[in-house]
């Protein structure tokens, strides 16, 4: 090293309490979307990493945590929460700086539901009964049926990089707070929050190898290591569609449950009677916010013909009235795309569109960004109108900031537009007429459907895909089924 130049920082799996390095000593670069600049260097777990975190994990069950009360472990978890509150700003910080995120988004977002997470489930657990039966046996004395909650055992957790707290946590939160023990593989382009998180659990008091994380990429790096590994008893994944095949497939070894929240094409309806003021801030959110990487993001509009060209008009002036800036400008209402590899996913969906005939109505590029900048993954918000329902910017989830707006003249071909895809994830409706709304969210086939919102969340709710956007529920006492063993114990009296 120059003198003068300070190391840069590494990043290290966390291993049964413990920061350790990867026996191979490869490093993968961890780079700051917003100017390109590598933030960090990440050590990549290979099978022998991934094996001492599961044996970890495993040996933790039969540890203090496995013989601690219900109170202890959820009184353990609200200082785990406490503790992401203390550090707010460090969570802040790596947050933005992996993701290139407004700080103002991830301040009011990410971070606060990193620590409510673990609130939340740590007093779901606690509140929420069992069934029990009673029931009649031949010599007349009966039989008591009581079901109760074990831990599923050692749970694989891989999560993507959109909302890397947020979603990592949604998942260790209950899993954690039902008594398992979890190894965590987040994303290769976000490592620091989960790894911050290490830190927090140790001073929460959260007992060594109860959580774990080991970094790397997903086919045969970390991601593919964990999930194959046959001492691992359950799954959760949040991702790509293909990626949740691939998962699956390696779930099935061993018959291990899964739980699987994947992407979509959600579809926003917008009928003539709606409130054109709120159908147009929910719009704007629900297309471009998070730079429009958002799972529940709408990317396919459509517009009662009526005020369809009001509607795309006062789409385009709100998405240009927004402004681009890294995670530090107070004012910037949307930072750059996850990664360069991501933008040209991105922008090759922008120029599909211009390919298959769209009408560009605003964006389609890059915007032009200050030198400092200039290495960043920045694009342009973007609007099309006048796209066949086959193009592949239909019918193919792109995950940036764009939509197609598209006009529709019934209820019911509003409602076979928004069906015409084989995902299911989310939809939002906008209307004033409620028994409209709840007539056509009732058609709607989505595992989540807003009407006149967008991403209002109460996680006690069940949370997931229908058809290929996921299997199962997550959230409430839906994550409390996946994340325990029911047990049902018989007493004849
Ligand atoms: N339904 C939801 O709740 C939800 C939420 C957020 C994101 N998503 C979806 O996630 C996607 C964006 O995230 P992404 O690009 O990080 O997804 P991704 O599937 O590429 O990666 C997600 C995670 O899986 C790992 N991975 C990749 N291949 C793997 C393999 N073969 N075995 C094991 N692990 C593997 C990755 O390293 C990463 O940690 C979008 O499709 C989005 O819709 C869904
Ligand atoms: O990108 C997808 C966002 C998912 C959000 C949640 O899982 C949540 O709010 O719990």
């Amino acid at each position: 090293m120059k003198p003068g130049k300070a190391a840069m920082k590494e990043i290290k799996h966390h291993i049964n309490g413990q920061y350790v390095s990867s026996c191979s000593s490869r490093l993968f670069d961890n780079v700051n979307p917003a100017n390109g600049k590598i933030i960090s260097k990440v050590h990549e777990a290979g099978r022998e990493e991934v094996d001492a975190a599961v044996k970890a994990a495993r040996a933790a069950l039969r540890g203090p945590w496995g013989k601690m009360t219900l109170d202890e472990r959820t009184s353990i978890l609200h200082k785990v929460a406490d503790g992401i509150n203390a550090r707010f700003d460090e969570f802040l910080e790596g947050e933005c700086l992996d993701t290139g995120k407004p700080k103002s988004m991830a301040s009011h977002i990410d971070i606060p539901r990193g620590a409510a997470n673990f609130k939340v489930f740590a007093d779901m657990i606690k509140n929420v009964p069992t069934e029990s039966f009673e029931m009649p046996t031949p010599d007349g004395t009966g039989a008591l049926n009581y079901a109760v909650r074990r831990p599923k055992g050692v749970i694989g957790v891989i999560s993507p990089w959109n909302l890397p707290l947020l979603l990592m946590t949604w998942k260790v939160g209950p899993a954690l707070a039902c008594g398992n023990t979890v190894v965590v593989k987040p994303s290769e382009e976000t490592p620091t929050t989960t790894t911050l998180l290490g830190e927090v659990m140790k001073e929460a008091g959260v007992p060594d190898g109860v959580f774990n994380v080991v970094h790397g990429f997903g086919g045969d790096s970390a991601g593919a290591f964990l999930t194959e590994h046959p001492q691992v008893d359950g799954i959760t994944f949040t991702g790509e569609i293909g990626t949740g095949e691939v998962i699956m497939k390696a779930a099935a070894k061993g018959i291990r449950d899964i739980s699987l929240e994947l992407g979509g094409k959600n579809a926003g309806v917008v009928f003539a009677d709606c409130d054109i003021d709120k159908a147009i801030e929910g719009t704007m959110r629900s297309a471009f916010a998070n730079c429009g990487q958002v799972c529940l993001g709408t990317e396919r509009v459509y517009v009662e013909r009526s005020i369809f060209d009001e509607f795309v008009g006062r789409l385009k002036e709100a998405a240009e009235g927004m402004k681009i800036g890294p995670p530090d400008d107070a004012e910037a209402d949307m930072g750059p795309l996850v990664s360069l590899n991501h933008r040209e996913k991105v922008l090759s969906y922008y120029q599909k569109a211009v390919d298959d005939g769209a009408t560009v109505v605003t964006g389609g590029g890059v915007p032009e960004m200050p030198e400092a900048l200039a290495g960043g993954a920045w694009v342009q918000p973007t609007i099309w109108t006048g796209l066949p329902e086959d193009s592949a910017v239909i019918t193919d989830e792109i995950f940036g900031p764009c939509c197609h707006i598209r006009p529709f003249d019934t209820e019911e071909e509003a409602i076979e537009l928004a069906n015409s895809l084989p995902y299911g994830l989310a939809s939002a409706i906008w209307s004033e007429n409620i028994t409209r709304a709840h007539r056509v969210a009732g058609q709607i086939e989505a595992g989540i459907i807003w009407v006149n919102s967008w991403f209002l969340r109460d996680l006690r709710t069940p949370f997931g895909g229908s058809k290929q956007s996921g299997i199962g529920r997550e959230g409430g006492v839906h994550s409390l089924e996946f994340y325990t063993e029911m047990k049902n114990i018989c007493v004849k009296l």
